[in-house]
């Protein structure tokens, strides 16, 4: 994956090869002008507290996303450590929507009637549509994989040395960027390609376009914190 070296005894699957493959949208989505401006300094609070504000409204819809996946795994999973990975990772939003509850009463930023923009309007839906029972666990496990990680190297990269990232927004970075997170993701990446390689072409297709709209939604996210529609 872009920017890492491979660790000892970890093997290179689909994913990786769909990283490489499509690499100028992967760095647009983790390396996005809003990413670089935090881990610069000169990011703009107003542009940070629209993110926090319509972040929070994102975990709330991405919550049962998360549990169709889970449910998904409960029906399909070849193996039992799937689900305490899934499982984690909604134990994880729990934490995540109360941080959101204490991040946004020190910043000021009501989380009640928020207007929804309309590129969180639209990921929104997107997760939506992949609650279906008819979408392969292949194509949803990798969706899910690919939205965290695109957080977890966002945000490490506002942490690792040479960063200028303000001490007010430190937590923020750590929240996801840090180790843990990390090997979370990548357990959820093991699981996404161990199902990608058994997959047929169909859905190995249908999960690759899934991957790429998600990058997509991530990048048009970070544009409306920065501002843009
Ligand atoms: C838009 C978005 N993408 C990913 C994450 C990480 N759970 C998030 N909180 N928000």
């Amino acid at each position: 994956m872009e920017g890492k070296t491979k660790e000892k005894g970890e093997k290179s699957g689909i994913i990786e090869m769909w990283a490489k493959k499509h690499s100028l949208l992967f760095t647009g989505a983790t390396r996005h002008p809003f990413i670089l401006s935090i881990r610069d300094g000169s990011v703009d609070l107003s542009s940070f507290k629209r993110w926090l504000g319509q972040d929070y409204v994102f975990v709330r819809e991405f919550v049962p996303f998360v549990a169709s996946v889970l449910i998904k795994a409960s029906k399909e999973s070849d193996d039992s450590n799937d689900m305490e990975v899934i499982l984690g990772g909604l134990a994880s939003l729990n934490d995540e929507i109360a941080w959101f509850k204490s991040e946004a009463s020190k910043w000021d930023v009501p989380l009640s009637n928020t207007v929804v923009h309309k590129a969180n309007q639209n990921y929104c839906r997107f997760l939506e549509n992949l609650m279906s029972p008819d979408v392969d666990y292949a194509v949803a496990i990798t969706t899910f994989w690919a939205i965290e990680t695109v957080y977890q190297e966002s945000f490490a990269h506002c942490l690792e040395d040479g960063s200028k990232t303000p001490p007010e927004l430190q937590d923020t970075c750590q929240r996801w960027g840090n180790d843990d997170f990390g090997e979370y993701c990548r357990s959820l990446q093991e699981i996404a390609n161990r199902y990608l390689e058994k997959a047929s072409s169909d859905v190995l297709t249908e999960a690759e376009v899934t991957f790429l709209r998600v990058l997509e939604h991530e990048i048009e996210f970070w544009n409306m914190s920065r501002g843009g529609v």
